[in-house]
């Protein structure tokens, strides 16, 4: 299977270039660029000297690729997905242009013109979990965000319970500083961020409609939910910490034994024994997904915490996930990874 990574310079990019380049059925990864074209990769990172010294490549000259990885920022595969698709070429798009059904709720929270609509129709949203079926089918898969991974995931088995106020839905979520690129900025700049801790697009983030879609799309009827992203002085990791009011009695115990059953058949997603709260660290540099929950018998809610490496399951990890879903492979292929620790 011959890939191609758009975006290659960034983040999103390199993970995915460490994860294919390992990939048993991957034979050859072609690295594009729109800005430093003729450079070679390990000038762009030198730690790949000697591993990667490929010349970078303009997208319009690509040809002999069967599966085409975006990770550009927004915008770019709104445009760039359609011509693909006329090569022949499959995508996975990484960015949050092909997520969002409705192209006017794009346009409202993303503040850019949408993708065409034909495209949006034929995108799969990749939560891999709990799509394997349209997955493994389609010629378009739009992997989910790094905020929505994590709710999404946290949340799944209790909205299939139908046991909650979907109203009550409150997401206190945290990201290390590498979930906004690798492109300097004042907001991510060192003395800006260190030993500080900041709230940013309070009700304002463009991954509220993305989760709200999903949710909506289990509960049958529209769902509204609070969500305030953090910036954490970390390099990797996203915690998100939900508060949902349940409308039926029920015990840690039981709620975290129908977790564990909901995600059974889900190698990446780990389901902790009652009293064990789960930590970053304890799933950075791999695909998983670890959930902790507790109820909270004084308030009558259930407080779940969710952790993710945002590089990993949270884009890049998920992207190769649904890799190879798409190709009938089994979903661990390249992605047995144990966390790195410390
Ligand atoms: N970082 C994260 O944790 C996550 C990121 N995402 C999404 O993945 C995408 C990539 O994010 P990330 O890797 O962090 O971002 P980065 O800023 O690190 O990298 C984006 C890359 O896109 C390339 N690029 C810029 N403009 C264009 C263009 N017009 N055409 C083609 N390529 C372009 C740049 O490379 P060059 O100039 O060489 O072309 C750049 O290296 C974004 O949409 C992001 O929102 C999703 C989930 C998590
Ligand atoms: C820490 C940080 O800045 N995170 C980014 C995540 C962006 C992202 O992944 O954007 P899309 O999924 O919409 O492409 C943010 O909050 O905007």
């Amino acid at each position: 299977m011959n890939i191609g990574i758009v975006g290659s310079t960034g983040y999103g990019g390199i993970e995915l270039y460490r994860l294919l380049v390992n990939h048993p059925y991957t034979d050859k990864c072609i690295l594009y660029t729109s800005s430093q074209g003729g450079n070679l990769y390990s000038d762009v990172y030198p730690h790949l000297n000697s591993i990667e010294d490929e010349p970078l490549r303009n997208v319009d000259e690509a040809e002999g690729i069967d599966i085409m990885f975006i990770a550009a920022p927004p915008g770019v595969s709104a445009e760039l997905t359609p011509k693909l698709l006329n090569k022949g070429f499959k995508v996975i798009d990484l960015s949050g242009d092909l997520r969002l059904k409705n192209g006017s709720d794009y346009e409202r929270w993303y503040k850019r013109p949408p993708a065409p609509e034909e495209i949006l129709e034929q995108a799969v949203y990749g939560l891999s979990e709990l799509n394997r079926v349209n997955i493994t089918e389609t010629k378009v898969l739009s992997n989910p965000g790094c905020y929505p991974t994590a709710s999404l995931l946290g949340l799944a088995p209790l909205i299939h319970q139908h046991a909650i106020d979907p109203a009550s839905i409150i997401i206190d979520a945290k990201s290390g500083i590498s979930g906004a690129g690798r492109k300097a900025g004042l907001g991510t700049h060192y003395s800006e961020l260190n030993e500080n801790f900041k709230v940013y697009k309070i009700g304002e983030h463009q991954h509220i409609p993305e989760i709200e879609q999903q949710l909506g799309q289990w509960m049958g009827e529209p769902v509204t939910i609070s969500f305030t992203p953090h910036l954490v002085p970390m390099t990797r990791g996203i915690m998100a910490t939900m508060y949902v009011t349940l409308t039926e009695g029920i015990s840690t115990e039981m709620l975290i034994e129908s977790y564990q059953s909901f995600y059974e058949q889900a190698p990446f997603v780990r389901v902790r024994k009652p009293g064990s709260e789960p930590q970053t660290k304890e799933v950075a540099g791999s695909n998983f997904c670890d959930i902790g929950l507790k109820v909270d018998e004084r308030t009558g809610r259930v407080v779940i915490a969710s952790v993710i490496d945002n590089l990993m399951k949270g884009a890049a990890g998920q992207a190769v996930q649904n890799y190879n879903l798409m190709n009938g492979w089994d979903e661990q292929t390249g992605l047995r990874l144990v966390p790195v620790y410390p």
